[in-house]
């Protein structure tokens, strides 16, 4: 079935400027998590503190309302899980690495309310040395969805793994429809 272009783009579940072969950036640009062309996105904006090179951080100051309710007033699990896989990843790109979640698990410690403002927090951990001594792929980084007075709601461990971005691209051209 043809696609109907008449519709402006914030009225499609999928638009169709997501439409077509776009670049890896561009493709970041409608990133469920921080991409700021993606209507349906949660537009997370993060600030990355990098002056510890040991400690890195990303933090988002964000608040969500009933688009992304899970159970009555709080925020879906599912959605619990991509604010903090989004706050992990932002620590890559300050490592100057282009890496993709590998493993993640999640304390889901209290229930995460709508209509707060809340911190969401990625720490880099450790990126552990291959067994030449040489960097290696993994990058261990750790996730926090806290209230603004430190409480924490739920927090990950997450494994990130580097990827050369020209095979990202290739593998992505490879799942084009
Ligand atoms: C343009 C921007 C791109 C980034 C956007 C960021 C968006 C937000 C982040 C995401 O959500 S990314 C989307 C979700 N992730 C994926 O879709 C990734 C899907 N998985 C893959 O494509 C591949 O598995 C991956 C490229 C990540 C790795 O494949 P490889 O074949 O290169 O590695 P492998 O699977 O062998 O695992 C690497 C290492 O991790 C180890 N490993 C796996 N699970 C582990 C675990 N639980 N604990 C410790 N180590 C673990 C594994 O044993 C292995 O160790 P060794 O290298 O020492 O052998």
């Amino acid at each position: 079935m043809s696609k109907d272009t008449t519709l402006p783009d914030n009225a499609r579940h999928t638009p169709i400027s997501m439409d077509g072969n776009p670049t890896i950036d561009e493709r970041a640009n409608h990133c469920f998590g921080c991409g700021p062309a993606n209507p349906q996105g949660l537009h997370l904006h993060f600030t990355t503190d990098t002056s510890n090179p040991q400690a890195i951080t990303a933090t988002c100051h964000f608040q969500l309302d009933r688009m992304h309710e899970g159970p009555p007033g709080h925020i879906h699990g599912g959605i619990v899980a991509a604010l903090l896989d989004e706050a992990m990843s932002k620590l890559n790109r300050p490592l100057n690495v282009l890496a993709m979640t590998r493993h993640m698990e999640i304390d889901y410690l209290r229930p995460v309310p709508l209509y707060k403002p809340l911190v969401l927090i990625g720490r880099h951990l450790s990126r552990p040395a291959k067994a030449d001594g040489t960097p290696g792929r993994k990058f261990f980084h750790q996730g926090e969805i806290q209230l603004p007075d430190g409480t924490v709601l739920a927090r990950s461990k997450g494994l990130f793994i580097a990827i050369d971005e020209k095979l990202l691209a290739a593998g992505l051209a490879q799942t084009e429809t």
